[in-house]
């Protein structure tokens, strides 16, 4: 089963695996007409209804791969208003090859005939809303029709998540989707083929580009909407939560507080003006102090627990004390990390350990990246968390789904670069969902440090990953 977003996701992360959308699309196509193949013979009629995006373009391939039937093809709307390049490079092949290829503007000007067979190309994955016209008309009429109906991908009109339309919908005899099921097509009392296009596993088992398109930022967007994060930390060290605020704030966060003691806010008061401090007395963190540190993380979206707090046991105590009372979103960090397994929380946690403090956790490691992701799973199945274990291939795991991100080199392995990826991960967390904010904390973190050693070779720090996250974060930049 693969959502529309992940779907999404998965194409974009082919194509900077080599696999570019156009091959998708062609390999989408001639699986449509292997499917006409077997529902007609050769010589039978032949109708495409093709919409302006890439499920016309699948469908406009698809006529071509069909030179044996008698097929006319039929777009909803003007050639210039097709939406993608791969779609519009697809309609000019049929135009070129002088294929019985014709734009309608409106439906009451689309005359089907009575083919044996229709091709439902109008709308696949990108359906919003009840069907508009032209479409609307176009899917009553191929409703009306006794040709065998194939659909591209989706019936037009049903939404591929949830099997449900807003309106009128093409009911189809058959559907071929692509890749992977989509969860909306079981609910429908239709005969659905899946036909692999040739997307490598590597597309869904490692991070890429695709996975930043779930941060797209909505243009009408308030203050608040990218949360507030609270970081929970400093004690023997002092600049580790203030890494992880910043990268925090850099990572999308709208404000981001530190609760520290009152000796580390001294010193990190001067850093930045954007750090907001929550000094509490003494020196580090003690069961005294957990009671206003849970009121103040109730007042946050994530809370970032545990760079700089150090190991003192009064300390981990606290961190415990903290984690069994609180019910939000942590990621825990650093020391905090070893007494997660002790913990019996309601709270939804996200581990960042490297691999050391995974053994310390009672976790298993392996120097071969495969295993390894392998024993992060079954661990974060035990522990009922997300884990997200640093390396050179950093492993994500919630137990259900692993990822892997191949971001990152050795030069992040200097100090601090584990209190950035912390920060950023507490930033996102605010606005995905656990799995998904670890998996691109894991790869926007490396690609920072990809950039930042690309520009000034290695002598990495913390704080040049910190700077480019923003532009890691942007599924634009190359
Ligand atoms: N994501 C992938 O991996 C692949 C996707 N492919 C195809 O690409 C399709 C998705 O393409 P697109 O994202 O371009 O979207 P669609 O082609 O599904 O539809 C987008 C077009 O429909 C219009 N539209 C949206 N809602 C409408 C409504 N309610 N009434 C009338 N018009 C409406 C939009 O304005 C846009 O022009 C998939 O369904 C599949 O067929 C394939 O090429 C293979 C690979
Ligand atoms: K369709």
């Amino acid at each position: 089963m693969i959502t529309s977003d992940r779907m999404a996701a998965v194409d974009r992360n082919a194509e900077a695996l080599c696999v570019p959308r156009k091959q998708l699309m062609e390999s989408s196509g001639n699986a449509v007409a292997r499917a006409v193949r077997r529902l007609a013979d050769a010589g039978a009629s032949v109708v495409v209804v093709a919409g302006r995006g890439n499920n016309g373009g699948d469908a406009f391939v698809a006529a071509r791969f069909l030179d044996d039937y008698d097929v006319s093809v039929r777009l909803l709307g003007r050639p210039e208003s097709i939406t993608t390049d791969i779609a519009r490079e697809n309609w000019e092949a049929l135009r070129a090859g002088e294929y019985d290829a014709e734009a309608v503007t409106d439906a009451t000007g689309l005359d089907l005939g009575d083919p044996d067979v229709v091709v439902d190309g109008m709308l696949g994955t990108g359906v919003t809303g009840a069907l508009r016209e032209p479409e609307a008309t176009a899917a009553a009429a191929i409703n009306g029709l006794d040709a065998s109906v194939l659909s591209v991908d989706v019936p037009s009109g049903i939404d591929a998540d949830t099997g449900e339309s807003a309106g009128v919908a093409v009911e189809a005899d058959r559907v071929v989707t692509f890749h992977d099921e989509k969860p909306g097509l079981s609910a429908l009392d239709v005969d659905v083929t899946v036909a692999d296009i040739g997307i490598p596993d590597a597309a869904e088992l490692f991070t890429g580009p695709g996975d930043l398109l779930a941060l797209g930022r909505p243009s009408q967007s308030h203050k608040g909407d990218f949360g507030e994060v609270l970081v929970v930390g400093g004690g023997p060290y002092t600049g580790a939560p203030a890494l992880a605020a910043q990268s925090a704030l850099r990572a999308g966060a709208d404000l981001v507080r530190i609760a520290c003691p009152g000796s580390v806010a001294r010193e990190i008061q001067g850093y930045s003006e954007n750090l907001i401090l929550r000094p509490y007395d003494g020196d580090h963190l003690a069961s005294e102090h957990v009671g206003d540190v849970l009121s103040l993380a109730a007042d946050h979206d994530v809370v970032v627990l545990g760079p700089g707090l150090g190991s003192r046991d009064e300390t981990l105590a606290a961190a415990g004390e903290f984690l069994d009372r609180y019910d939000g979103t942590a990621v825990v960090d650093a020391d905090a990390l070893q007494v997660v397994p002790e913990v019996d929380t309601e709270a939804t946690l996200l581990c960042t350990p490297h691999q050391g403090e995974l053994r310390k956790m009672g976790g298993e490691t392996d120097e071969d990246w495969r295993t390894r992701a392998e024993l992060v799973a079954d661990f974060a199945a035990d522990l009922g968390h997300v884990l997200l274990v640093k390396g050179a291939y950093d492993v994500i795991a919630d137990g259900e789904e692993t990822r892997v991100n191949r971001t990152g080199n050795p030069g992040m392995t200097v100090g601090g670069t584990g209190d950035v990826l912390a920060g950023a991960a507490g930033a996102l967390a605010c606005v995905l969902p656990p799995f998904q904010a670890a998996a691109v904390a894991a790869y926007a973190n490396g690609r920072a440090g990809d950039a930042a050693v690309e520009e000034n070779g290695y002598g990495l720090l913390a704080t040049d990953l910190i700077d480019r996250l923003p532009a890691a974060l942007r599924s634009d930049t190359r």
